[in-house]
């Protein structure tokens, strides 16, 4: 196995918890089961209403620390004629697997996302997604999705696995472009600004 999937002590893939991860915990505020979570940002390409070629992924709580998504592939999202970008895919999975840190109600981004891609998504088709939060190391949370099509119980098409990491509201206003953020934080109605900062976009 090469240096960039395995940890450089002792060999373990990096992707793979270490002994002492916990199990995740849902915080006791997060949204029932069920409930469409909704845009965190506007202009964010995985899920903003905004965003005219984003992928409009509705993502919804699940039971403990899971969630699930639909994103259905536009003509936008094409790679080869009429068939969906990987990365295209992959932003759908990251952006899905992203949305169970608002279920811990921890900022995270993504460090890691290794995905496969199983079966061709045409344009038009449905993915149906879900993803689950595995363990919890200090701020690093393991996580693994998978996309479905033909309906939720279809063949998985794509599946991922992530390493998110905890990260503070200065790694968006440090390192952001000035004018969105303070567009992001004018926004009058205070339930987006907190929801755009404090889910990594
Ligand atoms: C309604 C709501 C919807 C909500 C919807 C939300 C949607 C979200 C959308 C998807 C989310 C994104 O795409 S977020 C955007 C894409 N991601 C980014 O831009 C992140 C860019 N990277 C960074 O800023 C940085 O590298 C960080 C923050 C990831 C880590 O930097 P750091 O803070 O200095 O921490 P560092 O010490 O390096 O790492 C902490 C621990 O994590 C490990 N670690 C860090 N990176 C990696 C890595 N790539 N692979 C393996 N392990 C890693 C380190 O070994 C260390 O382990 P140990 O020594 O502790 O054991």
């Amino acid at each position: 196995m090469s240096s960039a999937t395995t940890s450089a002590s002792g060999g373990r893939p990096v992707l793979a918890p270490p002994p002492d991860a916990t199990e995740p915990v849902r915080h006791p505020d997060a949204p029932a089961p069920g409930t469409p979570l909704g845009p965190h940002y506007d202009q964010c390409f995985g899920c903003g209403d905004d965003q005219p070629y984003g992928l409009h992924l509705a993502v919804r709580a699940g039971e403990g620390v899971g969630v699930t998504a639909e994103f259905t592939v536009r003509p936008a999202h094409q790679g080869a004629p009429g068939l969906a970008h990987g990365g295209v895919l992959a932003s759908a999975l990251d952006e899905t697997l992203g949305s169970l840190n608002w279920l811990r109600r921890v900022i995270a981004v993504t460090g890691r996302l290794e995905s496969d891609f199983l079966r061709p998504v045409p344009v038009g088709a449905t993915l149906h997604l879900s993803a689950r939060c595995t363990a919890v190391a200090g701020r690093k949370m393991y996580a693994s999705a998978e996309g479905r099509i033909g309906g939720p119980q279809g063949p998985v098409a794509v599946r991922a696995q992530a390493l998110f990491v905890e990260v503070g509201v200065s790694h968006f206003t440090s390192n952001g472009r000035p004018e969105e953020i303070r567009a992001a934080m004018s926004d009058p109605d205070q339930v987006k600004v907190v929801r755009a900062f404090e889910v990594g976009p």
